[in-house]
């Protein structure tokens, strides 16, 4: 599914209207009538709802499509009660108005607001739960927010409503999800035709609830394609399907995962296990010589060890030996000082393959500093960063990223000509290639210490298994499926931490059961509809 910031959005609106002949007025229909099936099918049906719905109405086309849909579903049988909330202003919309007379017209009940008491006694009043529908502000809303519209939004959110926003929550900004003083909270979004970035980003995550999407019409030409989309079956592709049965473990390929200084090599472990977990063939995990009985003390006897050497200089190293490996996995647990960055530096322009940079590699690297080692490489490079190491990495603040990841995502991308899976409740996938993957499933369970080492794990694990087509030198002609791959890793720890957190719970599941739900995971991912 395709994902659009505000500006996509107006273009493919254009688009619709002046080459195809669509209409502002169809689409509103469309909402009207897919509106009034998803609340009649998937809230009133389930909840046994029958007391009146509440719909809160602004002034501009946001305000026309909860209006369409409270008309249909009082032709339909439901009670609505229509707060207008702008009544003598005289900057309505052209469809606000011609809506707000339909719905009179067909029983919707209207209040006009005067004062914003009259809301706030209906909630107090009906100690009820009610279903609110907010079609206050849409696309069009901008900073800041007014007094009125403040206490309105505080009340409903005070209130054990069920809210369903109409295209986005009133008072946040679709395009980066920001809010100013307060934003709707709503336990479902109907995004109009596309979801929209703000969905996913910072407050607009926190307020969206579940993504729906209202298929309005729009032609299929103008939906589809786009540079960002939601990370789903489709976009994965079926590149686990393709083991052979005669194979030996040669053919699946050999990890190195090269990590752990003393009291870490845990890291360095979990990442291993999570490598040997999506079927490569060999894995081998090198840490420093301090580490080294600590380390073969945990590991599970499938994994071979070896050590990191003490310098990069050091000739009896596992660097020296860096043909042996198909890929590689840098930095769970590794510590961050200057021989680390040495060892970092020299795998990747030693290695040739896949590195996938994690943790304490991404914290001793720097993006002005290192980004034409970077960009000159040959060879696949992903960076796993959390939003902590992504900012530092970039020389940026937490809060500006935050406010716009995917702007960095797509500029650090292009800089470094490096795959970058920014990790999260929300993860963001930026390739080389100029596309954004948005991985939206919040699991607080995965939030513990561990989970992204094995996510390290998981794709050094699949890259070795060389699912790429590579030339003679090695060099990596279709970059599709090396995305491929990673958007299958980033599903598969993904689905694997959905199963954890069901059968643990979210307070009791660890790094180590998202391992263990792997092969689960893989067998959900073999099936249609992953999430
Ligand atoms: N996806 C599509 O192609 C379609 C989406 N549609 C729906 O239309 C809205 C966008 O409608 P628009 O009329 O452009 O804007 P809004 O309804 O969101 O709101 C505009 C009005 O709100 C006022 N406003 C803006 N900010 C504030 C604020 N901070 N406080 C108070 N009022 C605010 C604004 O006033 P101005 O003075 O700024 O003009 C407007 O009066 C989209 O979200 C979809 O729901 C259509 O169905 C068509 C196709
Ligand atoms: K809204």
């Amino acid at each position: 599914m395709r994902v659009v910031d505000i500006n996509e959005m107006k273009e493919i609106e254009k688009v619709a209207i002046e080459e195809y002949g669509f209409t502002e007025s169809l689409i509103i229909e469309n909402v009207g009538t897919r509106g009034a099936d998803f609340i009649e099918d998937s809230i009133l049906e389930e909840l046994d709802y029958v007391g009146e719905i509440v719909l809160l109405v602004g002034r501009g086309n946001n305000a026309a499509d909860g209006l369409a849909i409270s008309r249909n579903l009082v032709n339909r049988g439901h009670r609505v009660r229509a707060f207008i909330l702008f009544p003598d202003d005289d900057q309505s919309s052209e469809e606000q108005q011609k809506q707000v007379h339909l719905a009179k017209s067909y029983g919707v009940r209207i209040n006009e607001v005067k004062n914003i008491n009259q809301v706030q006694s209906y909630f107090e009043e009906t100690q009820d739960s009610y279903v609110v529908i907010d079609a206050v502000l849409g696309t069009g809303f901008k900073l800041p927010l007014s007094q009125y519209l403040f206490e309105l939004f505080n009340c409903v959110n005070n209130s054990k409503s069920i809210t369903i926003a109409v295209d986005i929550p009133s008072g946040i900004t679709a395009n980066i999800g920001a809010k100013s003083s307060v934003a709707i909270s709503a336990d479902f979004t109907l995004a109009i035709g596309l979801p929209k970035t703000g969905h996913y980003i910072d407050e607009g995550a926190r307020h969206s609830g579940q993504v729906l999407t209202l298929d309005v019409g729009f032609p299929k030409a103008l939906i589809s394609g786009g540079d960002k989309a939601l990370l789903t079956s489709d976009v994965i592709g079926h590149t686990f399907g393709a083991r052979n049965k005669f194979a030996h473990k040669n053919t699946f390929g050999h990890t190195l995962v090269v990590g752990g200084s003393p009291g870490l090599t845990g890291a360095c472990i979990m990442a291993s296990n999570g490598a040997l977990k999506v079927g490569t063939g060999l894995v081998t995990a090198a840490t420093w010589k301090e580490s080294y009985y600590e380390l073969t003390g945990r590991s599970l006897p499938e994994v071979m060890t070896g050590l990191i050497p003490s310098s990069a200089k050091d000739k009896e190293s596992i660097i020296n030996e860096l043909d042996r490996y198909d890929a590689v996995v840098i930095g769970p647990g590794l510590g961050v000082n200057e021989t680390s960055r040495d060892i970092v530096i020299e795998l990747l322009s030693q290695f040739a393959g896949p590195v996938v940079v994690d943790a304490d590699a991404i914290k001793v690297l720097d993006l002005s500093k290192d980004s034409e080692l970077l960009h000159t490489r040959k060879y696949p490079t992903i960076f796993t960063p959390h939003m902590g190491e992504f900012a530092k990495f970039t020389g940026a603040s937490v809060d500006e990223v935050l406010q716009r990841p995917i702007d960095y995502l797509k500029e650090v991308v292009d800089r470094t000509n490096s795959c970058f899976i920014m990790k999260g409740p929300c993860s963001f996938l930026g390739f080389p290639n100029g596309n954004v993957f948005i991985n939206y499933y919040p699991n607080d369970g995965m939030a513990t210490g561990g989970s992204g080492d094995v996510l390290a794990g998981i794709l050094g694990g699949l890259l070795a298994q060389n699912p790429l087509d590579r030339n003679q030198s090695g060099i990596f002609m279709d970059k599709t499926m090396l995305y491929q791959a990673i958007c299958l890793g980033v599903g598969a720890h993904t689905v694997a931490g959905k199963i954890a957190a069901k059968k643990y719970g979210v307070r009791a599941m660890t790094a180590t059961s998202i391992i263990e739900h792997l092969s689960d995971a893989f067998q959900e991912l073999n099936e249609d509809d992953i999430y």
